[in-house]
C-alpha cells in the first residue's frame, strides 16, 4: 500500500511547521512530482520557497488547489473551516484532501458542509515543536510519532480508499497511523497534549508576575523543570488559541479533574499529609517510564484508556 504512493501535485495549503515539514517529508522520498504552497501571507510563500520546501506558491486558495490531487490543510484550526468551505467547489474530483489539525471534532462538524465528491480526511500527527513558520519545518519530524486519523461516516469505496491513502502518506513519512473516533481524539488530546500545554502557559505566566517582584531571579535560576515548561509555553499563541476555543468541551472536563486533583495536593501539604504526596507521586512516576519505553516522549494516543484500549 505505501510503495506506491505518489502524488503529481501537492498543495500544501499553511506553509508553517506542520506544512513545510511535510512537504520536506514529503520531497526527501519523491512522494510528489510538484510541491506548491498556498499561504495568506505572502512572505511565508517567499520564505519557504527560498527554503527549497516549495516549488512554487500562491496567496489565492482556489487558484493553488487547481490541478491539485492532495491537498494538507495545515492552517490553524480556527480556520479550517473557511479553508474547508473554499475548496467545495475548488478542489478537482478524486484529490485527496487531508488537515493536520490538533483538534478533530471541530474539523468534522466543518467538513459536515462539503460535498461527497471532496474526499477530506481529519488527520492530525501528534508530533510537533514549540516553534512555528516554515523555517521551523524538519523532515524527520513525523518519523515514528503516531499520526491519528479521524475518518469522516461515510462508507462510500472512493471515500474509503482515500482513508488508505491518507494512512499510506503517513507512513510513507515514517509515522504510524492509527484510526479514531474524533470526540475520542479530543478527549485523549485534552489530557496528553491540551491541559499541559495550558498548565505550562498559566504557571510561566504567573512567574513573569512574580518575576517584577524577584527582578530578575526568576531568568537567573531557572530550575530545569521550570526551563521544559518555558519550552511548552513558548508554543503558538494563535494556534493554542484556536485549540482551546474549539475543544472547549473536553478540555474543560480535564480542567475540572485536574483541579480536584491540585486541591488534594494543596489538602495535602497544608496538613503535613506526607503519606497521600508520597503515594500520588509514586502512583505517576511509573507514567513517564510507560512512554519513554513506548518510544514516545510526548502525547501517546492511547493514554488515558486501560490496557484494553477502552
Ligand atoms: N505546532 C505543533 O506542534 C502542531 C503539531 C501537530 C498539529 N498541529 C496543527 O497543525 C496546524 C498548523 O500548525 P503549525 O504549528 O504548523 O502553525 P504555523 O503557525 O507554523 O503555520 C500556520 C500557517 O498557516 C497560515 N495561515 C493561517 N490562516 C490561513 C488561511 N486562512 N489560509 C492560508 N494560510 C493560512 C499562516 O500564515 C502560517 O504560515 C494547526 O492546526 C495545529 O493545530 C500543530
Ligand atoms: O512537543 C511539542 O512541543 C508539542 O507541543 C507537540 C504537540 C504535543 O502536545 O505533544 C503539540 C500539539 C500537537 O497537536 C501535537 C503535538
Amino acid at each position: 500500500m505505501t510503495d506506491d504512493i505518489k502524488f503529481n501535485r501537492a498543495v500544501i495549503v499553511g506553509v508553517g511547521l506542520i506544512g513545510a515539514s511535510l512537504a520536506l517529508a514529503m520531497r526527501e522520498r519523491g512522494l510528489a512530482a510538484e510541491i506548491v504552497g498556498v499561504d495568506r501571507d505572502p512572505d511565508v510563500i517567499a520564505r519557504a520557497q527560498k527554503l527549497g520546501i516549495i516549488d512554487g506558491g500562491e496567496t489565492d486558495l482556489k487558484k493553488g488547489v487547481k490541478g491539485a490531487d492532495l491537498v494538507v490543510v495545515s492552517t490553524p484550526v480556527g480556520a479550517v473551516a473557511s479553508v474547508a468551505a473554499a475548496l467545495a467547489d475548488a478542489v478537482d474530483d478524486g484529490a485527496l484532501v487531508i488537515d493536520v489539525g490538533s483538534v478533530k471534532g471541530a474539523v468534522a462538524e466543518a467538513a459536515k458542509t462539503l460535498p461527497e465528491r471532496v474526499l477530506f480526511v481529519p488527520c492530525h500527527p501528534v508530533a510537533g515543536t514549540e516553534r512555528s513558520g516554515p523555517e521551523a519545518g524538519f523532515a524527520t519530524l513525523f518519523q515514528d510519532r503516531w499520526c491519528i486519523l479521524t475518518p469522516l461516516p461515510r462508507e462510500d469505496a472512493a471515500y474509503k480508499q482515500a482513508v488508505d491513502k491518507a494512512a499510506a502518506l503517513w507512513t510513507a513519512v515514517g509515522a504510524r497511523a492509527e484510526i479514531m473516533d474524533a470526540a475520542h481524539h479530543d478527549l485523549a488530546l485534552a489530557v496528553t497534549s491540551h491541559l499541559p500545554h495550558l498548565i505550562a502557559f498559566t504557571l510561566v505566566g504567573a512567574a513573569d508576575d512574580v518575576e517584577s517582584v524577584a527582578q530578575g531571579e526568576v531568568v537567573k535560576y531557572s530550575a530545569g523543570g521550570f526551563r521544559d515548561f518555558t519550552r511548552i509555553a513558548a508554543s503558538d499563541p494563535i494556534m493554542w488559541r484556536d485549540v482551546f476555543l474549539t475543544n472547549k468541551e473536553a478540555v474543560l472536563e480535564v480542567l475540572g479533574r485536574f483541579s480536584e486533583e491540585l486541591a488534594v495536593m494543596q489538602r495535602a501539604i497544608r496538613w503535613g499529609d506526607g503519606k497521600t504526596l508520597e503515594d500520588a507521586f509514586s502512583r505517576v512516576r511509573g507514567l513517564r517510564r510507560a512512554i519513554v519505553e513506548a518510544g514516545q516522549e510526548s502525547a501517546a494516543p492511547n493514554f488515558g484508556r486501560d490496557e484494553k484500549g477502552e
